[in-house]
């Protein structure tokens, strides 16, 4: 499905939208309540990531399809190999048979695990046997992805011996790390992170618990640059938000104070005005704790007119595309002057925007995501525009209710 998006033009946005659970909180969540029955989730993420997370986890099958879900491929691996007694299949789109899972795989062989690979070396899909893992201590580099440090603080709990983990390197998306370490904490685990040694202890059970998901941060980034990209005064109410997120994403408000928006919490409403124009016409930011708002920020200073050096970019190149490539051949067929690197994104300043391109997604919601906001600019088409569903299903009819018209073309 093609979408020809068109946003409304010189007119003040004003809208309440709800957004979805965290599909980050609520896969991990998922993953605890498989092995600590005592959890009721409250807001679960209705995308795609967490459904196929919890058939994953329903399943009897000898074969799991997970698609596109990298953090479904990476937490299911590390919980059907401490299943002692299970055998399975763990298989993922043909992009997640290019997502490298190396370090996991290898980290979990180091603690007793069975898994081979089927295909190629160091990717999915995986033949895992489950075991019993009584070891409790193992090192690995921490620079390619934090989801294979989450994956194994998530069972860590259920292993009889809990876990001591030594990450190598400087270590990459942090904020989720914290998140996981954070929902451990609530449902009664103990943990601790200091230095470059997080240890987990073992817990055979845990008090029942009601964990309410708070609503997706990357997802409300898209909302962000609506206002930042609409004309001042307009305001987006934006729920269920909370002042002390476990998401890293909710650096949001920071971030886009210096670009125009201002950020204002009332019980779990975030607020969210455009009150004036960008801090400066040259934006600067490291992402290396926050990889998921690269392409709404490129975007964004490209519709605002301004440039950006967005830096800590290294693990875009392994996400759902190339996210560097793609954001570079996208925003230069509208116009822009963008240089990347495998780390880094630049983009200079310019009004330009050349009309009516036709925007490939590469089966990566956040390109359409990201995208749809220079709507407001030009009108554009969005190339299988259905990708939002891996995090965001509704996101086209709440844009509706924002005034966009999208069409199928
Ligand atoms: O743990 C998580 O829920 C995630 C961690 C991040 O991945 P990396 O640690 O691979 O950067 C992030 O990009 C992804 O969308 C979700
Ligand atoms: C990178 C992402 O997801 P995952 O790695 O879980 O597929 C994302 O949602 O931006």
């Amino acid at each position: 499905m093609d979408l020809q998006i068109s946003g409304p033009r010189q007119q003040r946005l004003q809208q309440d939208i709800t957004i979805t659970g965290s599909k980050s909180e609520s896969n991990r969540l998922l993953l605890l309540r498989a092995l600590y029955p005592g959890i009721e989730i409250r807001n679960l993420s209705n995308s795609d990531d967490a459904r196929v997370m919890q058939n994953g986890l329903a399943s009897g099958a000898d074969t799991v399809d997970i698609h596109h879900a990298g953090t479904a491929m990476r937490f299911l691996t590390a919980y059907f190999a401490s299943r002692e007694g299970r055998e399975v299949t763990l298989t993922g789109s043909q992009r997640m048979k290019e997502r490298p899972i190396e370090i996991l795989v290898e980290a979990l062989r180091d603690l007793g695990a069975e898994i081979d690979y089927l295909e190629n070396p160091g990717c999915p899909p995986l033949r895992i046997r489950g075991k019993r893992l009584e070891k409790s201590e193992v090192t690995l580099p921490a620079h390619v992805s934090s989801q294979y440090i989450s994956a194994l603080l998530l069972i860590a709990p259920s292993l009889p011996n809990g876990l001591t983990l030594h990450l190598e390197g400087t270590i990459t998306s942090v904020p989720y790390i914290r998140m996981t370490l954070g929902l451990l904490d609530r449902l009664g685990v103990k943990t601790e992170f200091r230095d470059q040694t997080i240890r987990v202890e073992h817990a055979a059970s845990l008090p029942e618990s009601i964990c309410t998901v708070e609503s997706d941060w990357s997802s409300a980034s898209y909302f962000y640059s609506l206002v930042a990209l609409s004309p001042t005064g307009s305001q987006i109410g934006l729920r269920s938000f909370r002042g002390d997120s476990l998401q890293g994403d909710s650096v949001l408000p920071e971030i886009f104070g210096q670009l125009g928006v201002e950020s204002h919490f009332e019980d779990d409403r975030l607020e969210i005005t455009r009150s004036g124009d960008p801090d400066s016409d040259f934006f600067r930011c490291d992402l290396i704790r926050s990889p998921d708002l690269a392409q709404t920020l490129a975007a964004c200073c490209f519709g605002l007119g301004i440039g950006c050096e967005l830096t800590g970019l290294h693990t875009l190149k392994i996400k759902e595309t190339d996210r560097l490539v793609a954001l570079e051949n996208e925003l230069k067929k509208l116009g822009a002057e963008i240089r990347v690197t495998d780390k880094s994104l630049h983009l200079e300043p310019s009004r330009r925007i050349v009309a009516m391109q036709r925007i490939r997604t590469y089966n990566d919601h956040r390109m359409a995501m990201a995208f749809a906001p220079l709507g407001l600019k030009t009108d554009l088409v969005i190339e299988d525009a259905g990708v939002v569903s891996k995090s965001y299903p509704d996101f086209w009819e709440d844009l509706e209710a924002l005034g966009f018209s999208h069409l199928e073309v």
